[in-house]
């Protein structure tokens, strides 16, 4: 049996100084909701500490990093954890969609409304100058946030479970984006970027 066999084709979604596409559902051999439950449970959740303004704060999410090799970042020695079987499988399907390989994924668990992610751009160095990050949503429908970094031009997409996201070209080096909270309460959503680190 081909597992993938039903995956439709990313469909771009025009902005300028980047590159965006968009699946609405990646295909998968199982449910999402058994995806997103077992991507709670077996996940080793992490609560990173953040320094802010001298001030220490927890993250407002939880994270895990798996990737094939460990990585150098600012004189730091940064151990993955290994790929399960279960992350292989998604990734599978997220290689045949966007037809890129990736060696990293970096899980983000926003538990509720509360749970967000700032404004950043993924343009560390070891990601080269053009990365391909992929998103993949499990869970509660998120609004995704891109602001071009020059214009300010601000466009909203919503993540729904199963979606798939490839950001690409210029886009880490013109756009940020981010997750907000919410003011009404709001579900689990796991979020998995995959990554190819150099
Ligand atoms: O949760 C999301 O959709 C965004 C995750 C993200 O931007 C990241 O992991 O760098
Ligand atoms: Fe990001």
């Amino acid at each position: 049996m081909d597992l993938f066999a039903s995956s439709a084709t990313l469909t771009p979604i025009p902005v300028e100084d980047g590159e965006l596409a968009f699946l609405p559902q990646l295909a998968l051999p199982w449910p999402n909701e058994e995806i997103l439950r077992r991507l709670i449970d077996e996940t080793a959740w992490r609560a990173e500490t953040v320094v802010v303004y001298g001030k220490r704060h927890l993250q407002p999410r939880l994270t895990a990093w798996h990737g094939d090799a460990g990585y150098t970042y600012s004189g730091l020695r940064l151990e993955p954890l290994p790929f399960s079987p279960l992350l292989q499988t998604i990734r599978a399907a997220v290689e045949q969609a966007t037809g890129r390989r990736f060696n990293s994924v970096l899980l983000n668990y926003y538990r509720n409304e509360r749970d967000s992610m700032g404004m950043h751009a993924d343009d560390e160095p070891e990601l080269g100058p053009e990365p391909a990050i992929a998103s993949v949503s499990f869970g509660a429908t998120r609004t995704f946030i891109l602001r071009h970094k020059a214009s300010k031009r601000t466009i909203k997409l919503d993540l729904a479970d199963g979606s798939l996201l490839l950001m690409a070209g210029q886009f880490q080096q013109e756009w940020l984006h981010g997750i907000n909270k919410l003011s009404r309460p709001t579900g689990p959503r796991v979020n998995l970027t995959f990554r190819y680190i150099f």
